[in-house]
């Protein structure tokens, strides 16, 4: 058994955050441990509070784990606050943490910051350096670069500059383009793309933080970049493709459409 270590906040709902990053570490057949950073009170409508963890509990909750168990690769999600990030990448680092694949979430579905705004510089600085790979979506990759993309070609030209900040591959997500769902990873020597045909849903709530948490389970698993990249991309379009409603706005994908599949549970 490999074990998957999610750094990250709480989704009440379920469909995001520490909950979406369990629920995938588990359907792919990793065990999964988590560290929350911040307790969000959110639905499917957006997110009503964010309560920031101390980062001493952070912290504690790190190296709980690492003084005690292997793990065999970490995901990073909303880290919420510069404190908070410099304490995660002191810990990462004096526990030498392999696997590590950093998801820079900034800004929910709903429009709420996940992210202070003056936590972005440190989030780079601290933990592109040491990340395996590094998983922004378009709004994200505009930010860290400072500069619109609208092309495939914009997104290979972020991906460098990202690259270039430390990271030792950086796939830029396709999700928030039209037409189909083309990743671009660069590994430092060249471009490879993962396509995938756009599913036409709004449930797509917590889709970013399942794939980087596929990408992290396939990795403590022993597979390639390469292949674990083109797992999360077959794992997270089936999750879509299955997704459902569960509220008012936009619900959740679903995680365990294979085993619901198995159980004839599925349409
Ligand atoms: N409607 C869709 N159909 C197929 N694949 C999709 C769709 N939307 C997103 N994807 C894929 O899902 C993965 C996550 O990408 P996306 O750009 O949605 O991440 P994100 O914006 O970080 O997600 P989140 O909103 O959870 O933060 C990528 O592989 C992307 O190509
Ligand atoms: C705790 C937490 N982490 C990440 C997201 C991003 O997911 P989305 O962009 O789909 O809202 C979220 N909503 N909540």
């Amino acid at each position: 058994m490999k074990h998957v270590l999610t750094v990250a906040g709480s989704d009440s709902c379920g469909g995001a955050g520490i909950q979406a990053d369990l629920k995938t570490f588990s359907a792919l057949g990793t065990y999964g441990m988590s560290v929350i950073t911040a307790v969000t009170a959110q639905n499917t409508t957006g997110v009503v509070m964010v309560r920031e963890m101390d980062p001493e509990m952070v912290a504690a909750q790190i190296n709980c784990i690492f003084e005690d168990i292997k793990v065999h690769a970490v995901k990073v999600g909303m880290v919420s606050s510069a404190e908070i990030i410099t304490t995660i990448g002191n810990c990462l680092a004096r526990h030498r943490a392999v696997n590590i694949v950093i998801d820079p979430v900034m800004v929910s579905k709903s429009r709420c910051n996940l992210l202070r705004p003056e936590a972005c510089e440190t989030l780079v600085k601290v933990l592109f350096p040491l990340a395996t790979v590094v998983t922004p979506n378009i709004p994200e990759a505009e930010v860290i670069v400072g500069g619109t993309i609208t092309t495939l070609e914009d997104m290979k030209g972020a991906a460098v500059e990202i690259y270039n900040k430390g990271a030792k591959n950086v796939i830029v997500k396709g999700g928030h383009m039209e037409g189909p769902a083309i990743d671009v990873l660069y590994d430092g020597k060249q471009f490879l793309q993962f396509s995938g045909e756009r599913v036409a849903t709004t449930n797509t709530h917590g889709t970013g933080c399942t794939f980087s948490s596929a990408i992290a389970a396939y990795l403590a698993r022993g597979l390639t970049m390469t292949e674990a990249i083109e797992g999360a991309k077959k794992y997270i379009h089936r999750a879509i493709a299955h997704s459902f409603p569960i509220g008012r706005g936009v619900g959740p994908t679903n995680h365990f459409h294979e085993l619901y599949e198995k159980a004839g549970l599925l349409d």
